[in-house]
């Protein structure tokens, strides 16, 4: 499976007016933007449509949480055919504000991509350690035990297939919204970790193809040195994307951030 182009997504979390939106909107409608950078976007659910519907299109808009039933009576849940019909192309799932603040499981999260994939969104899983993890040198077991559930789950789906429609975000817990970033060897060591496990776990090529980015305080000042890195695959920015920085950060293979070497997605093993 051939690895696709550099990601820079956003999770815009609980942030941003209509009014805020729409002039983020129109900034990235005017700016000059890489085009080999892949692009997503997502605002809060009730925005999504007028984002969609304003927003030029080869940018993607995502949710940031979806259940994992179709319909029903759910009060306050949001299904992932509803994000589908809003205009959404992504789902972020998963994130570590879910897990802790929402009480989310690991099987959970496991529950909500399968039901993503079904109903044809992308998904961008997160998973993280916290520093008290890091500082005991679980990191990886805890890393692994979150991807095992989501492995799980899409095996359930029986379809290779779904895997190029999966993102890995690896956001540590320690690094978000706290401006501590991880250093790009700490982000290499850890994604290549993530890669090998699936390659372990995962039948068929899934594992070279699949695109695993970082998040956890990434700005302009550290956005380079991160995307050099072999096995980032892309950037997941959440403080900085409020900012007139982030489209300089959507940039950043311009800025001698290295990505895929051709940019189109067809990995030739020489990249970076
Ligand atoms: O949570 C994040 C992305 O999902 C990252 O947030 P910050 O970039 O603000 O640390």
């Amino acid at each position: 499976m051939a690895r696709g182009k550099f990601i820079v997504g956003t999770n815009f979390k609980m942030n941003g007016s209509r009014a805020f939106l729409q002039d983020l909107v129109e900034n990235l409608n005017r700016a000059d933007l890489d085009s080999n950078v892949e692009i997503f976007i997502s605002p809060p659910s009730v925005h999504i449509n007028h984002v969609r519907q304003n927003l030029r299109k080869d940018i993607a808009v995502g949710g940031q949480n979806c259940f994992w039933k179709s319909s029903g009576a759910y009060t306050g849940e949001i299904s992932a055919e509803m994000l589908k019909d809003a205009g959404a192309e992504y789902v972020i799932l998963g994130h570590t504000e879910r897990r802790t603040l929402f009480k989310e499981s690991d099987s959970h999260i496991g529950l909500k991509v399968a039901s993503a994939l079904a109903a044809g969104l992308k998904v961008i899983a997160c998973i993280g350690e916290t520093l008290s993890e890091r500082e005991s040198n679980t990191t990886l077991q805890v890393l692994f035990r979150q991807l095992q559930a989501i492995v799980d789950h899409i095996q359930d789906l029986n379809q290779e297939e779904k895997w190029k429609d999966v993102v890995i975000a690896y956001e540590p817990v320690w690094a978000i919204g706290t401006g501590r970033v991880a250093t790009p060897k700490q982000a290499q060591e850890v994604h290549a970790a993530i890669r090998r496990r699936v390659e372990e776990t995962v039948e068929g090529s899934v594992a070279e193809g699949m695109r695993i980015i970082y998040g956890g305080s990434v700005n302009l000042g550290n956005a380079r040195q991160l995307a050099r890195e072999k096995d980032v695959d892309g950037l997941f920015v959440g403080g900085a994307s409020l900012k007139p920085e982030f489209v300089e950060i959507c940039n950043v293979l311009r800025l001698g951030g290295e990505g895929n070497s051709d940019g189109s997605g067809d990995d030739d093993g020489g990249r970076k």
